[in-house]
């Protein structure tokens, strides 16, 4: 059975699995789950994520959601193909998973908030943000910044000197926190951060990815 991802291009959690895929050299079908007219709320859908949410991650041993599961499951069946996303000694692999928990943990708590308020709400309800909500994550991704400041003046990517899945499950919420928020200044005010990301977006993986359907 060909690699399913059930999901749409726009949604960040499905970016990050399709790159993921793209780094390891996994040809992939993207099966569009019709978000607008609820799709994903209906029995079909929820029989593969009881969530209502995307991405679906489907092959011939498994289905899964929850796109952090399923990027690692990705980099570990494809280990000897592709980018090695995951490290090669124990050390390198527990920090690739504390990074890993990082963003999940820290980044994404403080990034997706303002990505909503200040890009998401407007297309969702045509409603403004609420500068309330802003100040407080503004606040707090400013806090994790400067960790990842400290972090990147030490080592080229997050988990060390290799590239890996640490570094990539910052992808989508950063590209729209880049792209819509007006507030690209506070990674770009930081050296060691900004020269991360313009080295991690650029790499084809993400080019691809940004670009799905558009040729
Ligand atoms: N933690 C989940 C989050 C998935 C998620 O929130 N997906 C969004 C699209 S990026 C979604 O399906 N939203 C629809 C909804 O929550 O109803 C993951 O990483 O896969």
């Amino acid at each position: 059975m060909a690699v399913k991802v059930y999901g749409i291009p726009l949604s960040t959690a499905t970016r990050n699995a399709m790159a993921t895929l793209y780094e390891k050299g996994v040809e992939f079908e993207l099966v569009t789950v019709n978000m607008k007219e609820g799709a994903h709320k209906r029995p079909e859908h929820l029989k593969l994520n009881p969530f209502g949410k995307v991405p679906v991650y489907q092959d011939e041993d498994v289905t899964l959601f929850e796109s952090r599961a399923i990027n690692r499951y990705i980099s570990t069946k494809y280990e000897g193909q592709g980018t090695p996303l995951f490290g090669k000694t124990p050390s390198e692999k527990a920090l690739v998973e504390q990074w890993i928990e990082v963003e999940g943990q820290n980044y994404y708590p403080a990034m997706s908030p303002l990505n909503y308020q200040l890009f998401f709400k407007k297309m969702f309800s045509g409603e403004g943000p609420d500068e309330a909500i802003v100040a407080t994550n503004v606040q707090k991704l400013n806090a994790v910044l400067d960790i990842y400041e400290a972090r990147l003046a030490e080592s080229k990517y997050l988990a060390g000197d290799f590239f890996s899945l640490a570094d990539l499950s910052h992808y989508a919420q950063t590209e729209y926190f880049m792209k819509h928020s007006g507030k690209s200044d506070l990674i770009t005010s930081r050296p060691h951060v900004a020269s991360w990301w313009e080295d991690i977006s650029n790499r084809s993986s993400w080019q691809k990815t940004i670009t799905y359907g558009s040729s």
